[in-house]
Formats: structure tokens, sequence, C-alpha cells
């Protein structure tokens, strides 16, 4: 039941980057929605992106997960893997998870149903829930309930779950396929002010093991996880740095204030 390995050669990582974005144009009739964007990830960290509406946030994520093909650029996965050659399913089963901002999580099914057909996502259903896990898939379930504390609500149905709790059990159904990056788009929206703290607990737990990208418009959130934060406008990177950086660049100001 492990994810079919979309590559046939490991992600060299060893000059420092899991994620190399190059060059990247992208147009919608004659629109440039991505312009000359150039951005670098390195293995296991954790990278947040803001910038204002329309800057390019989801199209460059659209771009890494193979989604839409840009007009010019490269994007490669380590250094020697090009996602520009490789299928959105290859993308998302050879180690790049992406969390879209509406759960998507099976509400009639319980939690650890949720998380077991999500390691074997390319089974039938039932095929999947009829067949007995071994030691090690127990476990890696339990690890992941612990993860995202949702280990009391295992047995729950997903469906009862708070809208904060949905996201972390996607974030969670993500984690079982090993990805080694998780890109999510603004995984607080809706989330009470407790649920918030706790995402940002998670994600900070999970940089090391992955590189993991958010993509948030919730400056104070941003704040309490934010290493290195990269600001976006109109297609290319405006600033990047720490946020205190960040938050006293005349440009960026200009940005946001011009909003
Ligand atoms: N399929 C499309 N066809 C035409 N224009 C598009 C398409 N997708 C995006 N755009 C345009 O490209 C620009 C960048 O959009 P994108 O959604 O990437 O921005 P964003 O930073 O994610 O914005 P938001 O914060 O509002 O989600 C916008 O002006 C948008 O209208």
């Amino acid at each position: 039941m492990q994810p079919r390995p979309a590559f046939d050669q490991p992600v060299d990582t060893r000059k420092g980057p899991i994620l190399y974005v190059e060059g990247v144009s992208v147009s919608f009739d004659g629109f440039k929605a991505l312009n000359n964007l150039s951005l670098y990830i390195n293995d296991g960290e954790l990278r947040c992106i803001i910038g204002p509406n329309g800057a390019g946030k989801t199209t460059m994520m659209d771009v890494i997960t193979g989604k839409t093909r840009p007009d010019q650029g490269q994007v490669y996965f380590g250094q020697t893997i090009n996602l520009l050659a490789l299928q959105e399913h290859e993308i998302a089963r050879g180690g790049i998870g992406r969390k879209f901002q509406k759960p998507t999580v099976l509400e009639t099914l319980s939690v650890y149903d949720n998380l077991e057909l999500a390691m074997a996502s390319n089974k039938g259903v039932w095929s999947c829930l009829l067949h007995t896990l071994n030691g090690e898939q127990r476990d890696r379930i339990a690890e992941v309930l612990h993860l995202i504390r949702l280990t009391a609500q295992a047995r729950q149905q997903a469906g009862a779950l708070s809208h904060g709790q949905k996201q972390w059990l996607e974030i969670g159904m993500l984690l079982m396929q090993n990805p080694r990056i998780l890109l999510v788009d603004e995984p607080v929206a809706g989330m009470t002010g407790e649920e918030t703290e706790r995402t940002a607990e998670l994600l900070t737990s999970l940089a090391g093991r992955h590189a993991v990208i958010v993509v948030e418009h919730d400056m104070a959130f941003v704040r309490s996880i934010a290493r290195t934060v990269t600001v976006l406008h109109q297609g290319s990177v405006l600033a990047e740095g720490s946020m205190d950086k960040i938050q006293n660049d005349p440009k960026v100001i200009e940005v946001y204030l011009g909003e």
C-alpha cells in the first residue's frame, strides 16, 4: 500500500533547494499572471507566500503541481526532476502534496478510514477498506493521528468534525503519502483563534521532515510561523526575507497600502 513512486530517481537536494522555479511566465489572454517568477525553496523549510489579490499565488501553485503549464521557464524538483515533463497525478504521487482551501474529506467515513484511504489513493475504496493493514501501516496512521491531534476522534465520522479539524484531517491525508513538499492554501481561513494556534504548531512541526509552502492572507498567522516570507506582486517576487525585513520594506508597504 505504499504510494507508487512516479520517479525512478531520488530527489537530489544536495545543493539545498528541493524546489527550483526559474523564470516562469504564465499568460491568460495576453495578461501575465506570472512574470519571470523565480523562487527557490530549501529542503525542509517552512516558507510563507503572501501578496495582494491577483498577485499570482494560486497560479504559482498550479504551475508547481502540473495543473497549469507555463509559457516560459523551468520548474525542478531537486536538481534533476523536471516537473514540467510530468502530469499532475505523477507530481502528486511523486512527493508534492497540495491542500486546497476547501476540505475534501469523505464525510461519511471515519477519520481513521479517511487516512487509510489516503495511504492507497490508487486503489479502489472497498478493496482498500477490506484489506488488512500491516503493523507499519497502522503505526503510520497512529503517528499521523497524533500529529493532527485527532487520536480521540479516530472512529468518529469525518462529517462530525469541526471546520478546523477537517482541515487538519486533510493535511493528515496528504501526510499519508509521505510528501517531500506540502503546498497549503490559506490553511486558517474560517478557523477559530485556538484552531489557528494549533495549525501554526502543526505546520511548524512538519517543517524539517517536509518542505512546507503556505499561502496565507492572515498576517498575524504568517508572523507566528514564518521564517522566510516571499511577497509576490504582479506575478513576480517583490521582496523576500524575514517578517521584520518584509514589514519594513517600502515596496511592500506601498503594495499593501495601495490595495
Ligand atoms: N484561468 C484564468 N484565466 C484568466 N485569468 C486568470 C486565470 N487564472 C488566473 N487569472 C488571473 O491571473 C491573475 C493571478 O491570479 P491568481 O489567482 O494566481 O492570484 P492570487 O495571488 O492567487 O490571488 P488571490 O489572493 O485573490 O487568490 C489574476 O488577475 C487572475 O484574474
